[in-house]
C-alpha cells in the first residue's frame, strides 16, 4: 500500500472534509435508495463520525494492531444491518467523494491506492462480523429495563436485563439504543462487575443537545427494551493481585471503576493503593455511597473525593485532583485505571506520565464524543460564554492506544 500517497491526498481531503462528508452522503443516498433508513434522522454527529474514522484508520494503517481493531469494528457493525453490498456501495461513494473534494490531487495512481485500502478495510471489517456471526454471536442484545433510578436532574441509573447472556469484561462499555431515537448507538460503560441474575447498570448525565442521554435520563421507564451492542474497549487487561493500583474517575466515569472494584473486592479484597472519586460538585458525586461500601470491602485503598468548591467552575475540580495526585508517590508502581470526560482523561494521563506513571499501566477508553458537544455547560452563563465550536474530528482518534 502506497501509505505516502494516501496520506497526502487525505490531507488535501481534510482541508475540505465539510464538504467531502456532504458529497459522499449524497451520492451513497442518491445511488442506493434504501440506505438513508439506516441512518439516523440527525445525521450531524455521524458526519462527525466518519471523518474520525477515517482519521484513525489513516493514521494507523501501518500498525500491527489495525485488523484487531477493523475486525471488532465490523462486529460492531453488524448492529447497523452492514451487509458487504452496503460496503461496496460505502466505497464506491467514499472515492467519488474524495475524487471531488481532492481536485487535482486525485490521480490515477491516488484513486487505485484509495481503492486498494478501502478493499483492504472493508475485507477485515466484513471478516470480523463473519467471525461474529459464525461464533453465534448475536448483531444486538435486545435487555428490558428493571430500574431507573434519578440522581437530580441530570443523572440516571439505569438497570436492564439482557434477554440472553451478555458477556463483558468489569470496565468495558456497550453501545445502547433506543427506540425512541431510532437508529442512533451510543456508548455507555457498564457499571458492574457481572451479577448473578445477568442484570447490568448504565449511568447516564444528560448532555445538552444530546437525545439518547435525554431519552434515557427523562423518557425511558421500567418495562422498556434497549438494544445493547457487543461490549468493547481497553479494559482487557487485569491488574494481577497483589500489585498496587490507582482507580480515578470523574462524573460518570464512575461507572467502570465501580466495575472494577466490585471485581476487586471479590479477587483481591487485600489490594493496596488509591481512589480519587472528582465531581463538578457535591450534588453530583452520586456515586458516593456506593464508593464507601465499596472502600469497607477493600481496606487497603485510601478514598478521596474532590470537587469544585461551591460557585467556582466545574473544572476547579480537575485542578484540586491534579494537586493530589502529585502528592502521591510510588507512581512507576501502580497499575492506574482512568475514567471520565475526554478532556478530563486526556489531561490527567498526561500529567500521570510526567509524574511516572507507566503509560502501559496506565488504563483508559478515550470514547468517541457523545452528542455535538464533549461536555456540558455547568450553568446558562457558562454557555453564554463559551458555546463550545463544533468539531470536525475527535482529535483522540488521532492517537489510538
Ligand atoms: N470509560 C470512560 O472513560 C467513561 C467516560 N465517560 C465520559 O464522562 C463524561 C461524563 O460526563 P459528566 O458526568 O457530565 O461529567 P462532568 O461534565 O460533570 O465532569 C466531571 C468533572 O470532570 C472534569 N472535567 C470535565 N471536562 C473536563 C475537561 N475538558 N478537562 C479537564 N477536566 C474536565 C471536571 O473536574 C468536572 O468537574 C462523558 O463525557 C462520558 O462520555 C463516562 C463513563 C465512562
Amino acid at each position: 500500500m502506497d501509505l505516502p500517497l494516501l496520506r497526502s491526498t487525505f490531507a488535501v481531503v481534510e482541508r475540505r472534509a465539510e464538504h467531502a462528508v456532504t458529497y459522499f452522503y449524497s451520492h451513497l443516498f442518491w445511488r442506493n435508495p434504501g440506505v438513508r433508513e439506516l441512518f439516523p434522522e440527525d445525521m450531524a454527529p455521524q458526519r462527525d463520525r466518519l471523518f474520525a474514522a477515517l482519521t484513525h484508520v489513516v493514521t494507523g494503517l501501518d500498525e500491527p494492531g489495525l485488523p484487531d481493531y477493523l475486525g471488532r469494528l465490523g462486529r460492531d457493525h453488524r448492529k447497523f444491518l452492514a451487509t458487504p453490498a452496503l460496503y461496496a456501495a460505502v466505497g464506491e461513494s467514499l472515492l467519488a467523494a474524495f475524487a471531488h473534494a481532492a481536485g487535482s490531487a486525485w490521480t490515477i495512481e491516488a484513486e487505485k491506492a484509495w481503492s486498494e485500502a478501502y478493499g483492504r478495510v472493508a475485507g477485515m471489517m466484513l471478516r470480523g462480523a463473519e467471525e461474529s456471526a459464525g461464533a453465534g454471536e448475536p448483531a444486538w442484545w435486545d435487555a428490558d429495563v428493571v430500574g431507573h433510578r434519578r440522581h437530580g436532574d441530570d443523572l440516571a441509573v439505569l438497570t436492564l436485563r439482557p434477554r440472553r447472556p451478555f458477556p463483558f469484561l468489569p470496565g468495558q462499555y456497550a453501545g445502547v439504543s433506543s427506540l425512541r431515537v431510532p437508529r442512533v448507538w451510543r456508548t455507555y460503560s457498564l457499571g458492574n462487575a457481572p451479577r448473578a441474575d445477568g442484570t447490568l447498570d448504565l449511568h447516564v448525565s444528560r448532555i445538552r443537545g444530546g437525545a439518547m442521554s435525554t431519552a434515557l435520563v427523562d423518557g425511558v421507564r421500567p418495562g422498556e427494551t434497549l438494544r445493547l451492542s457487543a461490549a468493547g474497549g481497553a479494559a482487557v487487561r487485569r491488574t494481577a493481585p497483589g500489585a498496587l493500583r490507582t482507580y480515578v474517575c470523574a462524573g460518570t466515569g464512575w461507572a467502570p471503576v465501580k466495575a472494577l472494584l466490585e471485581e476487586a473486592a471479590v479477587a483481591d479484597p487485600a489490594a493496596g493503593g488509591r481512589i480519587f472519586m472528582v465531581a463538578r460538585s457535591r450534588e453530583y458525586l452520586y456515586g458516593r455511597e456506593d464508593l464507601d461500601r465499596l472502600a469497607a470491602r477493600l481496606p487497603g485503598l485510601s478514598v478521596t473525593h474532590i470537587t469544585s468548591a461551591p460557585r467556582h467552575p466545574r473544572d476547579q475540580a480537575t485542578e484540586r485532583l491534579l494537586t493530589a495526585l502529585r502528592a502521591c508517590g510510588r507512581w512507576p508502581d501502580h497499575d492506574v485505571h482512568l475514567a471520565g470526560p475526554p478532556g478530563f482523561v486526556t489531561e490527567v494521563a498526561e500529567v500521570l506520565a510526567e509524574l511516572g506513571a507507566d503509560p502501559a499501566r496506565t488504563h483508559y477508553d478515550v470514547l468517541p464524543p457523545v452528542g455535538r458537544f464533549t461536555t456540558r455547560p455547568s450553568s446558562r452563563a457558562e454557555w453564554l460564554l463559551q458555546p463550545p465550536a463544533v468539531r470536525w474530528h475527535d482529535p483522540a482518534a488521532r492517537a489510538p492506544r
